[in-house]
């Protein structure tokens, strides 16, 4: 039996090699492999007297040739292929152990040249790879280290390897091979600054954790992470204390963070209920920007996720401490803080010290039969906001029409945004008529409504609205415009002295 060993990640190879040396398996070897192996007095012959070719080009040819392809791909319950094998004079390679060039962590280095990413390509690794994976029935192909001993303890027991071990080990090689390649394929792109809506689409991500269910108890899921991007998101919190974060769970904190991400530079806390701000704050520190955020729903914030883009100190520890939170995520928390919060169990507590760091990226959504692909809604206003009615909003109704767009920009359509002093007063997600969602916030802000603004994730199809805004005391609202009932909604917030201002820009979220 003979063995090809070929690895940069060389993790567990001297045991191994060592192992197949006791059981009597020739080994072949490569430059860096073989001279480790030689130096812990494992005998080895080099690829170079197989293939009686040089390695050459600074080792972008070792394995290419019809020596070692020969014998991976020869069928051996194939007669024509083994006399050729005998008349060509090559030997049958019964185990492949190769592990690809670290492609993946040379990009993830910091100021990483294009010429040194290039470099990082393996070619004759996947092209041996893919050639036992293809031949699975004779060659037994070994590509992660932890299956070293899985095919060990196979020879050990039996003197061969299953057929349906070497399957597996094949099928890991296509996923392997086809992640590596995706992975080359997305950097080369973004090095070009390319467009990523191509007329086929290939994206990898890499496994962070299988989740106990998905949205309900009877949905298989598991959480994936994009590969190679540092990016401000959940991926990269450190959780602290806790159990597991579940599907929804990281669902809803991916909606909180999104949120906030809006509120860059002003201390604020966002808190979530099924992906949408049930509370929002932005004030001069994290305690007063979480009491407003607590304030604007007491109820809702029940179970929900808050998310804060400054330290969470002792005294706002305290505060959250008398609430059930699922989730907390902070960029940081000072020490008294966190002896607070870890005496309650059920908390999820996590750091994010990119927090404010902006997302570039695009969003995938999985539709039946398809996938649908978009850039992220990653811009805030259109062109220059246009007052449109004839009194302009004052200096403190401006910022709270644009911290309302900030929360309605980031709540489901066909959302309403109510928002007084820099604090989500009133919420309305999601319904399938515009009216029923202002009604909807009217219901829940009551009276508070009184001197709030309002924001409306897209134009008002009807003057209804503006006379139901009216009547709840809101003094200004912000919207996209673009209706060709705009006038008659103009109109009416003359005749009320309601300021409107319109952004030319739309952010439905479905
Ligand atoms: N060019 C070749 O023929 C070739 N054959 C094997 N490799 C890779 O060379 C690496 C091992 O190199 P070394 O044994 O010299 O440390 C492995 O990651 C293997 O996938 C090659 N390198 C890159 O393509």
């Amino acid at each position: 039996m003979r063995a090809l060993i070929s690895v940069s990640d060389k993790s567990g190879v001297l045991e191994f090699a060592k192992t197949l040396e006791d059981l009597g398996v020739e080994i072949i070897s490569t430059g860096g492999t073989a001279r480790l192996l030689e130096e812990n007095k494992i005998k080895v012959t080099g690829i170079s007297d197989v293939t009686g070719f040089p390695e050459c080009l600074d080792g972008r040819v070792k394995t290419l040739h019809p020596g070692i392809h020969g014998g991976i791909l020869a069928m051996r319950d194939n007669p024509a292929h083994m006399e050729k094998l005998q008349e060509l004079n090559i030997q049958p390679i019964d185990i492949v152990a190769v592990n690809l060039y670290p492609f993946k962590e040379t990009i993830s280095k910091e100021g990483v040249s294009l010429e040194e990413a290039v470099e990082n390509i393996d070619i004759g690794g996947p092209t041996m790879i893919r050639a036992a994976a293809k031949n699975y029935k004779d060659v037994a192909v070994i590509t992660d280290p932890v299956d070293y001993k899985t095919v060990i303890d196979q020879l050990k027991d039996k003197g061969s390897v299953d057929v349906d071990v070497k399957y597996d080990l094949a099928l890991k090689v296509f996923q392997h091979t086809a992640n590596y390649d995706a992975m080359i394929s997305a950097y080369l792109k973004e090095q070009a600054g390319k467009e990523t809506m191509d007329e086929t689409l290939t994206v990898t991500f890499e496994k962070v954790q299988d989740l106990r269910y998905g949205e309900n108890p009877h949905q298989k899921a598991a959480f994936y992470k994009e590969v190679g991007k540092q990016s401000g998101t959940l991926v990269d919190a450190v959780q602290l204390h806790g159990k597991e974060l579940s599907y929804n769970n990281i669902n809803d904190t991916n909606g909180a963070l999104e949120a906030l991400k809006e509120f860059y530079g002003t201390p604020t806390v966002v808190a979530v209920k099924h992906a949408n701000p049930c509370g929002v704050g932005s004030a001069d520190s994290i305690y007063e920007a979480f009491i407003k955020a607590y304030e604007g729903d007491p109820v809702s914030i029940f179970g929900g996720i808050v998310v804060a883009n400054g330290e969470i100190d002792k005294k706002t520890a305290e505060k959250i401490n008398e609430l059930f939170i699922e989730v907390l995520v902070a960029p940081s928390y000072s020490e008294e803080a966190l002896e607070v919060l870890t005496r309650k169990k059920n908390i999820r507590i996590l750091k994010l010290e990119g927090i404010e760091k902006r997302y570039q990226g695009y969003e995938l959504k999985k539709v039946m039969g398809g996938i649908l692909l978009q850039d992220t809604d990653s811009v805030l206003l259109g062109e220059d906001l246009k007052v449109v009615t004839k009194r302009q909003p004052t200096k403190e109704e401006m910022e709270d029409l644009i911290f309302a767009w900030k929360v309605v920009k980031n709540t489901k359509s066909n959302g309403i945004s109510l928002a007084k002093d820099k604090m989500l007063i009133a919420n309305g997600p999601g319904q399938v008529s515009r009216i029923w969602a202002l009604q909807n916030a009217i219901r829940q802000g009551g009276e508070s409504l009184i001197g709030s603004v309002l924001a409306s994730d897209a134009f008002f199809p009807f003057e209804d609205s503006v006379e139901a805004a009216n009547k709840a005391g809101v003094t200004a609202i912000i919207q996209p415009g673009g209706s060709i009932r705009d006038e008659d909604s103009i109109k009416l917030c003359d005749k009320y002295g309601i300021a409107m201002v319109f952004t030319g820009m739309r952010h439905f979220k479905h």
